[in-house]
């Protein structure tokens, strides 16, 4: 005779094995299992936070997560997003995480979307979900997955992470506010650091995602009380101090949550934040003059023709000290209208003018001063400030920032040039 020991409509026998330290816990239950097993829950995002949040998720048996990411694995994203392997290399971020929790938890249904979440492409994505992750890496993307929650009435877990800090919110749930309520307008462009100027830890987005799963998992079993909405968590690593601040309730004047919303459906995101969904690949837009532009192509060329030059790296000294072009010098964006580095540059430029006048072996004796950095943004603002700031001996020489810096480098003249 078959014994029954299980009631009916509860766990199976292998779920009760699975989760069963869980399940005991208080506040979980049967029934917070039984709601996690049936819940779905969208990740935004499979990188340094999508990888923490995805792997609690799907091993606290979450029903159905559904991953979104155009991106592929890159062996510098391995430090922090512990979901992908070595063998992932260049293939989707969407189906490399997939593939790892599958073989954790074969019992949870995944969905891999591996696209941009647009504008176009959010509804449709997010209406088969129960809540959302917000596990992004840029401005853009942050609005347009808060306007998406908040027109479909699903609460939104919030989290990101920069160099030794984090922090973590929940939107949008019971009543508090949304991402809108808080940063009504998005920030000036150039005041947004991104992971890949400004690095970021693993353990520090390992924090950040795993505090993202445990809220996610109080909303879904219920447990209202503790639920992060309405406070913000900031955690900084560095000096080992969580603090937890209370931040604006829910806005009647908020242009999406509000009582008159004036944004009734999804807009364009990019021209509103006026930078793309993507952190690193973010075009850079020339903002400068034509004539104080030169392509890597042309500066290799002119360089390989002994052409009298300074180059001058502006990117932060961290970085120029791992790696840099042969005969820079570095001074930092920051720094660059200070009197000493002025002074300094001058001397330099000086210096070549001299040497040029002496040396047969120098091809043109027009000097040309240099700029680069990382992807082409900051030699842009130094180009500038050094065009005003040396007006005086501008007849000297040429001055011209690198298009595509580095990273253009390393693309277009020699890709043993490492990028990070
Ligand atoms: N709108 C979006 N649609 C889909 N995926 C997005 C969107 N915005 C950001 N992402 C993804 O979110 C993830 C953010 O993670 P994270 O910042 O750790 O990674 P990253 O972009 O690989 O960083 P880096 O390349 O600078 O090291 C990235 O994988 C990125 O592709
Ligand atoms: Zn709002």
């Amino acid at each position: 005779m078959e014994i029954k020991y299980i009631k009916e409509h509860t766990l199976k026998p292998n779920e009760i094995e699975r989760y069963g330290r869980q399940l005991i816990t208080p506040d979980i239950g049967v029934s917070g299992q039984m709601s996690l097993c049936n819940a779905s829950v969208l990740i935004v995002g499979a990188g340094g936070l999508g990888c923490p949040v995805a792997l609690y998720l799907s091993s606290a048996g979450v029903g159905t997560l559904g991953l979104v990411d155009y991106d592929t694995v890159e062996i510098s994203n391995l430090h922090r997003q512990i979901g992908h392997r070595e063998s992932s290399k260049g293939i989707s971020k969407a189906v490399s995480l997939a593939k790892t929790i599958s073989e954790l938890n074969s019992l949870v249904k995944i969905n891999t979307y591996e696209t941009t979440f647009t504008s176009d492409t959010a509804m449709e994505i997010i209406k088969d979900y129960d809540i959302v992750v917000d596990a992004s890496d840029n401005v853009a993307t942050r609005y347009l997955v808060n306007d998406a929650c908040v027109l479909t009435g699903k609460p939104l877990v919030s989290g990101s992470a920069l160099k030794w800090e984090g922090q973590v919110t929940v939107y949008n749930y019971n009543n508090g506010p949304c991402y809108r309520c808080i940063f009504p307008t998005p920030p000036p462009v150039e005041t947004v650091t991104k992971c890949s100027d400004g690095g970021v830890l693993g353990p520090i987005v390992g924090v950040i995602g795993s505090l993202q799963a445990l809220e996610t998992i109080k909303i879904l079993t219920n447990n209202k009380e503790g639920v992060l909405s309405g406070r913000l968590l900031i955690y900084d690593g560095m000096s080992a101090v969580f603090r937890t601040v209370r931040i604006r309730g829910r806005q009647s004047g908020c242009n999406v949550c509000g009582d008159k919303p004036t944004v009734t459906q999804l807009i364009d995101y990019t021209q509103f934040c006026r930078s793309d969904y993507s952190e690193s690949a973010g075009k850079v837009d020339d903002r400068v003059d034509k004539t104080l532009i030169i392509t890597v192509e042309q500066f290799h060329q002119s360089i390989q023709n002994n052409h009298n030059h300074l180059l001058i790296d502006v990117r932060p000294k961290i970085q120029f000290d791992i790696c840099s072009l042969p005969n820079s010098n570095n001074i930092p964006i920051e720094e660059i209208d200070k009197k000493e580095s002025i002074e300094m540059i001058e001397q330099l430029i000086k210096e070549k003018v001299e040497n040029n006048n002496g040396d047969n072996n120098i091809n043109n004796n027009e000097l040309s001063v240099y700029l680069v950095c990382r992807r082409g943004n900051k030699s842009q603002d130094a180009v500038k400030i050094l065009d005003e700031k040396l007006k005086e001996s501008r007849d000297k020489f040429k001055l011209l920032h690198i298009k595509d810096g580095l990273l253009g480098w390393n693309e277009s003249i020699d890709d043993s040039f490492p990028i990070y």
